[in-house]
């Protein structure tokens, strides 16, 4: 299959020390995978491999059958992929709308760019009531929204997303995340990064479980959240 995203057998690091060491999985085309680990283990290191932002040192990324490895990170954007990075960063002293505008940099066409931003609208009404406002006076679940919604500008196949639930209310969470289902919905695929395997693995179809540099369990999602044994190594 060559559909997707794959990563196989990946070594990423930082000066000398391997962060992932040998990371192998696949996110299936039209589907929720997630990857589940604790602090630390590398999460935000594999999305920044898929970006281009830090260059594995080994093994090969491709998506839709296209080697991405170490390719810019514009370009693997224009390849169609989107991310929201941990922490939501939305750009404060911009307001809702320039924020969604900066999503589609790489759109040429007004019309297009114009066309996004009501689509964003309609997943979020509250960012169009609020369109005017600079982005730092709002909440932090308003600016989740506004990172989902700013990711969604470049109309991406696939949408890598950091860590949605760090440091939001569990009322947040759980809108966060019927939002990233609703979006699947609509045919993106999601690869999401999460500490929160109960509620991850609730939305997801698959799931991977990364522990110091590699992968040590990986399942359909509902066989994963059955797993005690899992729960109890990595989570406990
Ligand atoms: N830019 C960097 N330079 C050097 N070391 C880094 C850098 N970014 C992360 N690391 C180190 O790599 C390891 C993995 O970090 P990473 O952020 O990928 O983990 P994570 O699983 O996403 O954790 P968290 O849940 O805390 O975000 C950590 O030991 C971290 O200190």
């Amino acid at each position: 299959m060559t559909e997707g995203l794959k990563i196989e057998n990946v070594y990423t690091a930082y000066d000398k020390a391997d962060v992932l060491e040998g990371v192998s999985l696949a996110v299936r085309p039209g589907k929720i995978t997630c990857l589940l680990g604790s602090n630390g283990v590398g999460k935000t290191t594999l999305i920044r491999s898929i970006l281009g932002l830090t260059v594995p040192r080994e093994g090969r990324i491709t998506f839709n059958g296209q080697d991405i490895t170490g390719l810019s990170t514009h370009k693997v954007i224009a390849n169609g992929i989107s991310c929201i990075p941990e922490g939501r960063k939305v750009f404060p002293k911009l307001t809702v709308e320039e924020n969604l505008r900066l999503g589609a940099y790489q759109v040429k066409s007004d019309a297009v760019i114009r066309e996004r931003i009501e689509e964003a609208y309609e997943i979020f009404p509250r960012l169009k009531e609020r369109h005017v406002q600079l982005a730092g006076t709002m909440s932090g679940g308003e600016q989740a929204m506004l990172s989902i919604g700013r990711g969604l500008m470049s109309s991406p196949q696939l949408l890598l997303i950091d860590e949605p639930s760090l440091g939001l209310s569990p009322l947040f969470v759980k809108e966060n995340f019927s939002i990233i289902e609703r979006i699947n919905e609509r045919g993106v695929t999601i690869f999401l990064v999460e500490q929160n395997m109960r509620q991850t693995l609730a939305i997801s179809d698959y799931g991977y479980v990364l522990s110091k540099g590699g992968v040590v369990a990986e399942g359909d999602a509902k066989a994963l959240s059955e797993n005690d044994e899992v729960h109890q190594a990595y989570f406990g």
